[in-house]
């Protein structure tokens, strides 16, 4: 059994819960309150945001050059191609390029983005890896698993958000993030694959929380 076999067997109650999540299950139905939706949209602007400065850390600290290149693109992607793309769907929401700059971490966010900003600076490159796969896989497999489920025809911006990430491109990056990740542990000692586990395990329950944080509209008290 490979790496992210054994750690998505690990893991299958966390990864269950967060399909079953009422945030995923209202974006998959339609009936998620635009206000939640609008809230996690904007908090997912920050995130990707952060996201991209891991990926860059995953250049500097990539064993080969064929990986590096892998995280290189992946940056090049997400600040050249991805950031127009989510700032023009957010649009369709009503929520402005100005919303987006102005927007500040939630505690959720800043907690989660931390976490991963801190496993990148301070981690292997294995727990780097790990520490970014429930981002990268399983917003594929919820993509996936709602668009099997059929699309909400009344809910157009939901729609586009679930073809998005089941896209077979979208598919294609986490399957080579996962192949990344299982070449990794494949020459990795026990210390270093509990911390890769640790790393993988806290990020899928930081998604939950994710999804949590959208549900309950989560910002600071004052
Ligand atoms: C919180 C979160 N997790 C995952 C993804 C998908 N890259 C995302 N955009 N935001």
């Amino acid at each position: 059994m490979s790496f992210c076999e054994e750690i998505e067997n690990e893991s299958a109650l966390q990864r269950e819960a967060m399909a079953n999540h009422p945030f995923v299950r209202g974006i998959g139905d339609g009936t998620l309150p635009l206000d939640r939706f609008r809230h996690f949209i904007t908090q997912d602007y920050v995130y990707v945001v952060d996201f991209a400065r891991c990926l860059a850390l995953g250049v500097a600290k990539a064993p080969d050059l064929e990986t590096m290149g892998w995280f290189a693109r992946a940056v090049d992607y997400i600040l050249n191609t991805e950031m127009d793309l989510h700032r023009s769907y957010c649009a369709g929401f009503g929520i402005t390029e100005a919303d987006l700059d102005a927007t500040k971490h939630a505690p959720t966010t800043y907690s989660y983005t931390s976490y991963l900003l801190r496993v990148a600076h301070q981690g292997s490159f294995g727990e780097l890896v790990a520490s970014l796969l429930p981002c990268i896989w399983g917003y594929w497999q919820v993509g996936k698993r709602l668009a099997d489920q059929g699309e909400p025809e009344n809910a157009p911006g939901y729609a586009k958000w679930i073809r998005m990430y089941a896209a077979s491109e979208f598919q294609a990056v986490a399957e080579e993030a996962r192949s990344i990740c299982d070449r990794v542990a494949s020459t990795a000692g026990p210390a270093e694959i509990a911390a890769m586990k640790e790393a993988y395990i806290t990020c899928t329950r930081y998604e939950q929380a994710f999804w949590e944080m959208g549900w309950t509209l989560q910002d600071w008290p004052v």
